[in-house]
């Protein structure tokens, strides 16, 4: 049945408080507005900023909403002026806009767009400042400009990429967020040339991509070092049936990390550990966790007169970073990175392209497979350690539109 032009209920993950468990309701998604795409989502994964959200200290963060950031999908249905995407184009939802004519976007000098930051802000589209989503009349809130967590969402135009249809969308869901953002904050936010140190503070999903990316670029020392001696021996896929039965092992080397460090094995702070490792510090360091005191950690680790920090990690409201100024004085770089400064509609299908081609993993950060039914469950693995990324399926049971209601 057609579903263009009018309102589809599906199966959606709302979340209505902080920290309490997500409840799947049916939800009503309005057709899409001038300028706005309605994606029908076929697989979405957990990052560590939806649980982030989740907890309540977001001061972005507002209930009820539909949270998720990291899928692909179908176009269903375009709104008015939308010329760059068609029912049926294979899609990845982008939470960092590129609308190409912003003062952002012209610069040249930032992959951030402005044109609809401040409405995906306050959870609504630009349009009518109101959400596409309501559950028995009620609105519930956007999320990143994406709210994957759901059958069906409504992305401004500015937030899709086009990609290759052959794409496997089971596996590159995982290009919307957290591989890009550990393999860019290594390539274009750092620049990491070859023959450099590098540690990686925080080894999930982001800092490993950080890994390969540094493996790729040629650093020489991939320093890791996390809490979780998990994360170091034999990775993840802990307890999967496809390890027992295969014996497979991912461990945190294979995406390019030569050495690890616990901090709890060590009675001097984590930064001295590394400047004497080091011969006086690395040439660039990434926090990777959203820990402000790890953030000075990872600045003050770093080699005088060049060594350079990357913040990627998200701290929560009201966390603030210090250090002495001297550190910057004396030649230390401090820097951050959204979306590891991809542009994202014109550089999301060519790192898809690069996955196809072989060139960056994606299957092996994906650790765990349910249903959306399953979410409560996905947060749970994400919260216990042993899940790099868990990918959702939001499995199409019945859809209908309102309209058939009255049939
Ligand atoms: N800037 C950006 O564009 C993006 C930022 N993020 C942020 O990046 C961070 C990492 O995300 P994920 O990899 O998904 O998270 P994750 O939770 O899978 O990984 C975090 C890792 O840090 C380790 N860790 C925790 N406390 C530690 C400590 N004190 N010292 C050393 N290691 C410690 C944990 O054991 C875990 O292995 C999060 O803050 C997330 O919100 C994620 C995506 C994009
Ligand atoms: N609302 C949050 C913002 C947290 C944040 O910095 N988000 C990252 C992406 S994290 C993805 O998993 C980002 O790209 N920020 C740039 C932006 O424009 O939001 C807060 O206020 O803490
Ligand atoms: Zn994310
Ligand atoms: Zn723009």
């Amino acid at each position: 049945m057609a579903t263009q032009g009018k309102v589809i209920t599906c199966k959606a993950a709302v979340s209505y408080e902080p920290n309490k468990p997500l409840v799947i309701e049916d939800v009503e998604v309005a057709p899409p507005q001038a300028g706005e795409v309605r994606v029908q989502i076929l697989f979405t994964a957990l990052c560590h900023t939806d649980a982030y959200t989740w907890s309540g200290k977001d001061p972005e963060g507002l209930f009820p909403c539909i949270l998720g950031h990291e899928a692909a999908g179908i176009v269903e249905s375009v709104g008015e002026g939308v010329t760059e995407v068609k029912p049926g184009d294979h899609v990845i939802p982008c939470y960092q806009a590129e609308c190409k004519e912003c003062k952002f976007c012209k610069s040249g000098k930032t992959n951030l767009c402005g044109k609809i930051r401040g409405a995906t802000g306050v959870g609504v589209m630009m349009n009518d400042k109101k959400s596409r989503f309501s559950v028995r009349g009620t609105p519930i809130y956007h999320f990143m400009g994406t709210s994957t967590f759901s059958q069906y969402t409504v992305v401004h135009d500015v937030s899709v990429a086009k990609i290759d249809p052959k794409a496997p969308l089971e596996k590159v869901c995982l290009l919307g967020c957290g591989v890009p953002t550990g393999l860019g904050a290594v390539w274009n936010t750092a620049k990491v040339e070859a023959g450099s140190n590098v540690a990686i503070f925080g080894l999930g999903t982001v800092g490993l991509a950080v890994a390969e990316g540094a493996k790729a670029a040629g650093a020489s020392r991939i320093i890791g070092i996390d809490i979780d001696d998990r994360k170091f021996e034999r990775g993840m896929h802990h307890l999967c049936l496809k390890c027992i039965l295969y014996q497979l092992r991912i461990a945190a080397k294979d995406f390019g990390v030569t050495e690890f460090v616990n901090p709890k094995d060590h009675d001097k702070p984590i930064q001295q550990v590394l400047v004497d490792m080091t011969d006086g510090g690395v040439d660039y360091s990434f926090e990777c966790i959203g820990n402000v005191s790890i953030m000075r950690a990872a600045l003050e680790c770093c080699h005088k007169g060049w060594g350079t920090s990357v913040i990627v990690g998200v701290a929560a409201s009201g966390q603030e970073i210090a250090t002495r100024p001297f550190q910057l004085v004396t030649g230390r770089v401090w820097k951050g990175t959204a979306f590891g400064g991809f542009k994202s509609r014109s550089q999301v299908p060519q790192l898809v392209d690069k996955y196809m081609n072989k060139e960056i993993k994606i299957d092996e950060y994906i650790t765990h497979n349910l249903t959306l039914e399953e979410i409560n469950k996905a947060f749970d693995l994400l919260h216990g350690g042993d899940c790099l990324r868990c990918v959702l399926k939001p499995l199409v049971l019945a859809v209908w539109t309102v309209e058939d209601d009255f049939k």
